[in-house]
């Protein structure tokens, strides 16, 4: 990877938090204290702000930052388009999907994968919105096994919540480098320009590309000022920049659900100090405080909302990201896995590692199922017969992460997942055995 290149007070360090005033120079004195545009920035550079969200958001909502660089980004050669044709962007509401669960298993990796970066990676599965209307998320997959070096990408579309599965991936960010291992997880802001090298190789995982509202920590209701996923647990890179040396760029950008791509002289890495409170962050899901019922019944998930992005009708999210992560299973007297439902939030669902309770052997790390908006679903055949059965002794559910993109709006899956060898077409096998046991005449 290229890090070498980077220059940074404190290389991988982090600042934590979610959402607070982050501060942070490569080198002293880059900053210009209390204030933002000085007539002169310190150390001529020049000041950018990147606005989050509109100059007049709330002030709970409102997220923008200031960057100190040695050229500001308007400093970029003529974008053509660029050939990408695997992502895709909102709902395509002339394809027909059907009202029935849908499972994908996991895709083998392509025999031609050190060809492939980050960017030519990406498959889009699914998608509902529409990124003009800053509504809906797109749900895809990638898998790369080439860094992307001098290339870079900046997403006009969204902001994108990248969960690897297998694989580390180094993301060089405007505002600095993080390191994101499966089990983490990075949210990178619209609008920020970033790489991904592959310090070990192959990565592969799932990404959720929000059209809308950014993704912000759930309220905490009841539970009161701790627990899920704590602020504190956020990490924001420390300010870095590359040092010119090998030439020009690519910049490619995605815009209008379209990807362009143009040269740059030099890199767009070329952040000395920033400030300000819009940052990609990453998040290790092993510091997530599990709440669960420690009586009886099966609880909502939300209780395992990570984080949330609202849609204008409150509670009712544009998309939950929900993980499953290791925990304890104690409840009385209760069925212990998911119960049997259907849900007027769509859901998509991956698998980075481990068994899912639900569906002890049939969906794997890699793989991916949708259950729309009032699709029935629930445990298959295999884990009803067990959970039914098993000794109600304290249980540990160990060695597992699965997660959940839940929408107000029906995912549509692209003609090409419809259409792909890994749609699993006999889903509903799982579910057939589950025989009419009324005991009742
Ligand atoms: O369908 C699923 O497996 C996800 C899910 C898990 C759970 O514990 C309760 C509801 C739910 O939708
Ligand atoms: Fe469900």
């Amino acid at each position: 990877m290229d890090s070498s290149r980077i220059t940074a007070n404190r290389p991988l360090a982090y600042q934590s938090g979610f959402g607070n005033e982050y501060a942070s120079e490569a080198v002293e004195g880059a900053l210009p204290g209390g204030r933002n545009s000085p007539q002169r920035a310190p150390l001529e550079l020049y000041a950018e702000q990147l606005s989050g969200t509109a100059f007049t958001a709330p002030r709970r909502d409102n997220r923008r930052s200031w960057l100190y660089r040695r050229q500001p980004s308007v400093v970029a050669g003529r974008y053509a388009p660029y050939a990408q044709p695997h992502w895709q962007t909102g709902g395509d509401r002339d394809i027909a999907v059907p009202p029935e669960p849908m499972r994908w298993h996991p895709a083998a990796i392509p025999a031609e994968v050190a060809d492939i970066d980050f960017i030519d990676g990406v498959r889009t599965m699914m998608a509902n919105g529409d990124a003009d209307a800053q509504i809906g998320v797109g749900v895809h997959m990638y898998v790369a096994g080439r860094c992307m070096e001098r290339r870079a990408l900046i997403n006009a579309d969204g902001e994108m919540l990248i969960v690897p599965q297998q694989g580390r991936i180094v993301v060089t960010t405007e505002m600095g480098v993080l390191d994101v291992s499966p089990g983490e997880i990075i949210l990178v802001p619209r609008g920020v320009a970033f790489k991904v090298a592959l310090p070990d190789g192959v990565s592969r995982g799932y990404i959720c590309e929000n059209y809308g509202a950014q993704f912000r920590l759930p309220e905490l209701g009841p539970i009161g000022s701790n627990g899920l996923a704590n602020a504190r647990d956020f990490m924001a890179p420390v300010a870095a920049f590359e040092h010119e040396s090998a030439g020009g760029y690519e910049l490619v950008k995605k815009f209008g659900g379209r990807l362009w791509s143009a040269p740059a002289k030099s890199s767009p890495f070329n952040v000395v100090a920033w400030h300000g409170n819009l940052a990609p962050l990453k998040y290790d899901t092993a510091n997530f405080m599990t709440i669960g019922s420690i009586s009886f019944d099966h609880p909502d998930p939300s209780i395992f909302t990570v984080l949330t992005s609202p849609s204008d009708t409150p509670g009712t999210a544009n998309c939950d990201f929900v993980i499953f992560p290791p925990r304890w299973l104690v409840m009385e007297d209760t069925f212990r896995p998911p119960w049997y439902h259907r849900n007027v939030m769509s859901e998509f669902m991956g698998l980075v590692y481990g068994e899912y309770d639900a569906k002890p052997g049939g969906f794997k790390p890699g793989g991916a199922s949708l259950h729309n908006l009032m699709v029935p679903h629930g445990p298959d055949e295999e884990a009803f017969d067990k959970a039914s059965h098993a000794a109600l002794a304290p249980q540990k559910l160990d060695h597992t992460l699965a997660f959940m993109f839940e929408s107000r709006y029906r995912f549509i899956p692209t003609q090409a997942a419809l259409d792909s060898p890994e749609l699993d077409r006999d889903y509903a096998e799982c579910w057939v055995g589950l025989k009419d046991q009324f005991g009742g005449r």
